[in-house]
């Protein structure tokens, strides 16, 4: 029985696809296999057991992925699971900054008790009139999964696309449109742009990356989305940028004491990826990837281990290492099992930064001596028969 917790909600279509041989009611002190949305992991004891934990959203800044690669857990996402959904979010919230929607309902709602409230309306809607989106310009940063769509319909909205991601892979590039303009150097978006989306993930070297010096380089009433995350943009700078008049309006998918209530921000409660469509997506995801990886000891979208892909064992047994990307490790692993006059069918060794993982599909059945001293070689993180 493999012991599984959720530590937020999961779509049940996602869980559905566990097996009988999935204990569903684990705590999370007991589990090999770990399902997150949002929660925050940072703080949270990683037991000896956990094998891997799956992030069903794009998002693992709220994972400590360093310190799961060194304790042999592999950590999963589920890319591109919730980007129409967030895509959706972005055109509803570029609309939302254009015209004064929200303030023309809310002005109906206060004079709901009117009896003259059609009279009233055309008066009164001057106050909320807006701009189209048509023929204005948009600065996507972050071409990925949402960046690419959120261009791409832009596009047919009859927006002026320009695009900056320096380190845009080679499938994302073939699916944006060629309409996109290729901007190299981040600072004429912030000069060019009328509107501003950003999509890129929450590292280090992107927190705070709209800032005082961006908005600086800005026209006057730009408007900037931040369905991402709120650490990109330096909040503090946005205020000021608001109140100047330098940025109209700043929709942000992400609440804090900061932008709850700030004159001239339209504050969403994390709802990009809220769509029934984007949570089943990504539970099915997550699922598939953990069953893969405990059952056929196969990574695929892991954000702190490599790829690799050895199907299903067709062998007698299969033996996986989590390992440090260091020397000699394969020699001594092959050696041991030499020793053990065990016959490797077909392997695999792929590496990532200072991690590396390894398959080996084995002839015989390997006993538990032979895992320990495997287990005890220098660089050797975690050894586990998968078969
Ligand atoms: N609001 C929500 O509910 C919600 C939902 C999904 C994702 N997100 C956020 O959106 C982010 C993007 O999601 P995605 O699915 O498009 O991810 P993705 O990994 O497919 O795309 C991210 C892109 O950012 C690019 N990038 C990285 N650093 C950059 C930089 N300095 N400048 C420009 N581009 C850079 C990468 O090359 C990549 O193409 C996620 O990391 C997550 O934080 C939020
Ligand atoms: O799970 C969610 O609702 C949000 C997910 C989102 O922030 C992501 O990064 O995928």
């Amino acid at each position: 029985m493999v012991n599984v917790h959720c530590l937020n909600n999961i779509a049940s279509v996602g869980l559905d696809l566990f097996s009988d041989d999935y204990n569903m009611e684990s705590s999370y002190e007991d589990a090999q296999a770990v399902l997150v949305r949002s929660a925050k992991m940072h703080d949270m004891e990683l037991n000896d057991h956990l094998l891997a934990i799956a992030r069903a959203g794009a998002g693992v800044n709220n994972i400590p992925l360093d310190k799961c690669a060194e304790a042999g857990i592999v950590v999963f996402n589920t890319p591109g699971a919730n980007a129409n959904a967030v895509k959706e979010q972005v055109l509803a919230a570029m609309l939302l900054a254009s015209r004064d929607l929200i303030g023309g309902n809310q002005w109906v709602a206060e004079n709901k008790d009117n009896a003259d409230i059609a009279k009233a309306t055309e008066k009164a809607k001057k106050a909320f009139a807006g701009q189209e989106l048509k023929g204005k310009k948009l600065g996507v940063i972050g071409l990925g999964a949402i960046g690419q769509l959120v261009a791409n319909a832009a596009i047919a909205l009859g927006m002026d696309v320009y695009g900056y991601d320096p380190y845009l892979s080679v499938n994302a590039a073939w699916n944006l449109s060629s309409k996109v303009t290729h901007i190299v150097n981040v600072e004429d978006i912030y000069k060019e742009c009328n509107y501003i989306t950003i999509h890129v993930p929450a590292l280090d070297s992107t927190k705070g990356m709209i800032n005082k010096a961006a908005f600086d380089l800005m026209q006057d009433g730009t408007i900037i989305v931040n369905c991402a995350r709120d650490v990109l943009v330096d909040e503090t700078a946005i205020g000021e940028a608001l109140k100047s008049g330098r940025v109209k309006k700043y929709v942000t998918d992400f609440p804090n004491p900061t932008t709850a209530g700030m004159e001239g921000a339209i504050v969403l409660p994390h709802l990009g990826a809220s769509t029934a469509e984007a949570e089943d997506n990504c539970a099915v995801m997550a699922v598939k990837e953990l069953r893969n990886y405990i059952e056929n000891g196969n990574i695929i979208n892991s954000v702190n281990y490599p790829a690799c892909d050895m199907g299903v064992c067709t062998a007698t047994g299969r033996i996986a290492v989590c390992h440090k990307n260091v020397p000699a490790v394969i020699s001594k692993i092959t050696t041991i099992l030499g020793d053990a006059g065990v016959n490797i069918e077909e392997m695999a060794n792929k590496s990532r930064g200072d991690y590396a993982y390894s398959l080996f599909d084995v002839d015989k059945n390997v006993d538990d001596s032979v895992i320990d001293k495997l287990a005890s070689i220098e660089g050797i993180i975690k050894v586990r028969v998968v078969k």
